[in-house]
């Protein structure tokens, strides 16, 4: 059992009340009553020396009479029981009531309260007798227990008060000391803020006072810990290059926002996207430009969205949105589109203006999922649908694509291993002399045959070999394969002019081009004349300046360039005029609605235009009809291309063509 200390400070100031008090009051009670009975005992020796006196007078006379007469009075006083008198021979010669006259010294019984007084008589030469008193000291008592009834009440008040003040003290110190127990109990379930009140100057207040001390600076180094620990929980949840949050915290919060939507019955919605050919800026610029890039990015992103999404960067060049309590899916698209439109302005960074694009997939909560894996999984793969789509737009997620997607995983694995095994080849596509109909030049068309897929249609599989890197050792093989055929043509007596060879914006980016070049041509022996490069127009306008000089280096080599898909791009006169090219090639989009009304129509003629005022040769893609042809020729086109004059054929049946002479 546990004491309260108030408790036991009572406890001890009582038994020391106790201990102090009790021998204190017996020591009072007995000084007092030994005063007493030695003012008593004065007073019967003084009365046994008068009785001894008259008692000798009365033996000496023989005459007791008057002693008798005299002591009688006595048997009436209470302090005195009996007086006797012997004489010589022992014989009561006077008394007092209830001792006979005459008889011997009754037997001396000593009974409470009171004490036989002897005083021998003599004379000078003889013993005459003796007085024998009898004193009562029942008064005294009396009076002693009167004292004592008196004075163990006042006792017992006082040490109850006493122990009450015990109490009192106790209570005092403790309340102190338990007003400290309280603010030890809060600080420890973490209330910083506490401070204990302090009054006085002993040593509970000076403990009052450390106590304060301690948890200032408890408080101080709480806080500094809780500003750590603030400090660390931001870093683990947001991304350090852009501030963005990361992973981890979109996770969190894209869970808490599907619990929030499903409880209230909201759509969700899913953004989920990269930059088309990010890779790229890293490969050509190195990483800090790439990092620069991605920090615009992101406050380009905060700038646009930050009124009602969470905006993540979930690694790389990875970036998500998610949009709550959506009305509609068109609210989706519409941020998606502010994304994209935002996206379109040209960055400046780091001295480097880059056009940036993105491809994005969207998806629904709770259409297309109901966790955050599962959403963010489709939207990944919305984001596959809308890169293979062309990149720079946006896709919605629906189920037939997790089918199509699988399909491109497989695809991605059976390519790697296409050109060991040799399911790779190149068709040839005549490329004509719109005025003359001969063949002025082929253009190399990989074709992938397949055990298990069948024919595979380049623009399936380019785009899956450009993402996963593998364009770069495929793009070898094609510009030796392209370069080794077209020697052989020659050995063979052929007149084809040249032959023109696809080259993925990655293999200009990433690889040394103009030393694979240098090479092949020398390995194969072909002439640099004999060669053409078909660049994209989507890759000159990601990077014009880097796309300047490394065309330079390519054509220093002696080998002829040519913009493919020209028009399809924001092509402006601005940096067309800087590029050391030789061919535009006009997309076969716009080539096939000459004779429309359609503006396409009008944008091949104001492409044809534009090249002759720049000085370039220009060839028509995707000639299928006649009158393409003579449109074509009538507004000042040099070549075309399509398959009014032969689709792309093996090596060995493009013989059986040349010359071309389908022209009117
Ligand atoms: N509708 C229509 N189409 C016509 C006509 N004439 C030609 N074509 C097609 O138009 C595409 C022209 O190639 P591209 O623009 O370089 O577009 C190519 C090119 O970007 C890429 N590609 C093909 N082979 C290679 C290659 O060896 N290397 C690289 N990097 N890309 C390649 O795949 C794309 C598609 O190639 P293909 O399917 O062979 O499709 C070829 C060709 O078959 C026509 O009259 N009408």
């Amino acid at each position: 059992m546990t004491i309260s200390l108030k408790y036991r400070i009572a406890l001890v100031v009582f038994v020391l009340q106790v201990a102090i008090f009790s021998p204190l009051l017996w020591f009072t009670f007995t000084a007092y009553r030994d005063a007493d009975l030695q003012q008593l005992q004065t007073r019967e020796d003084v009365f046994m020396r008068l009785v001894s006196q008259l008692g000798r007078k009365a033996l000496l006379t023989a005459e007791p009479t008057d002693f008798q007469l005299f002591i009688a009075p006595f048997s009436k006083d209470s302090h005195i029981n009996r007086i006797i008198l012997l004489n010589q021979s022992g014989i009561v010669v006077a008394s007092t009531a209830p001792v006979d006259l005459g008889g011997p010294l009754p037997v001396q019984k000593n009974e409470r309260n009171t004490v036989w007084k002897t005083s021998e008589i003599a004379n000078a030469t003889e013993q005459l007798g003796a007085i024998t008193v009898h004193f009562s000291r029942a008064e005294l008592d009396k009076k002693v227990e009167a004292l004592v009834k008196r004075g163990i009440p006042i006792a017992v008040a006082g040490i109850i008060l006493s122990a009450l003040v015990g109490l009192g003290l106790g209570s005092l110190l403790t309340r102190r000391l338990k007003a400290l127990e309280q603010a030890t109990r809060r600080m420890g379930a973490g209330d910083m803020e506490v401070t204990v009140a302090i009054s006085g100057n002993d040593e509970v207040a000076h403990l009052a006072q450390v106590f304060n001390e301690m948890s200032g600076s408890l408080r101080s180094q709480f806080d500094e810990l809780q500003q750590v620990q603030q400090e660390l929980s931001f870093q683990a949840q947001h991304d350090p290059l852009t501030g963005l949050p990361n992973r981890l915290l979109f996770d969190l919060r894209c869970s808490q926002a599907i619990a929030t939507a499903r409880q209230h019955k909201q759509l969700l919605a899913l953004l989920f996207f990269d930059l088309d050919h990010f890779k790229n800026i890293n490969d050509s610029y190195g990483h800090q430009v790439g990092d620069a890039v991605l920090r615009c990015v992101a406050a380009r992103l905060t700038m646009a969205l930050k009124d009602h999404n969470l905006i993540a960067r979930l690694g790389g060049d990875e970036f998500c949105v998610l949009i709550e309590q959506l009305e509609q899916e068109q609210e989706a698209a519409a941020v998606a589109e502010s994304v994209l439109h935002m996206l379109t302005v040209p960055l400046e960074c780091e001295q480097h203006e880059f056009f940036l694009s993105a491809s994005i997939g969207i998806c629904l909560y709770p259409r297309d999922g109901d966790d955050e894996v599962r959403l963010l999984r489709n939207a990944d793969t919305a984001m596959y649908r809308a890169k293979a789509a062309g990149r720079g737009g946006y896709r919605f997620y629906s189920h037939e694509q997790t089918s199509s997607v699988q399909e491109r995983t497989s695809l991605e694995q059976r390519l790697r291993k296409a050109i060991e095994r040799g399911e790779l080849r190149l068709n040839y596509q005549p490329q004509v002399c719109l005025t003359t109909g001969n063949l002025v030049g082929v253009e190399a068309l990989a074709r992938w045959s397949s055990p298990e897929f069948g024919l595979v249609a380049p623009e399936k599989f380019i785009p899956i070999a450009e993402e996963s890197g593998q364009i770069l050792a495929m793009g070898e093989w094609i510009l030796d394969d392209a370069c080794r055929q077209m020697q052989k043509w020659r050995r063979d007596g052929s007149t084809i002019p040249r032959v023109a060879v696809n080259l993925s914006a990655l293999q200009i980016q990433r690889s040394d081009i103009a030393t694979l070049v240098r090479r092949t041509l020398d390995s194969t022996g072909l002439p640099a004349n004999c060669l053409e490069l078909e660049i994209t127009e989507g890759y000159i306008l990601q990077d014009a300046d880097r796309a300047v000089a490394v065309l330079q280096q390519l054509r220093d080599l002696g080998v002829s360039i040519a913009i493919d898909d020209f028009g399809t791009g924001f092509s402006s006169l601005s940096y067309l005029h800087r590029l050391p090219i030789d061919r535009l090639k006009i997309d076969k989009s716009f080539v096939q609605e000459i004779g429309s009304t359609s503006r396409a129509a009008q944008v091949a003629q104001a492409v044809v235009s534009l090249g002759k005022t720049l000085g370039l040769s220009i060839i028509g893609e995707g000639v299928e009809q006649l009158h393409h042809a003579n449109a074509l020729r009538e507004w000042g086109c040099h070549e075309g291309q399509g398959f009014l004059y032969a689709p792309a054929l093996a090596p060995d049946q493009l013989h059986l063509l040349a010359p071309f002479k389908r022209l009117p």
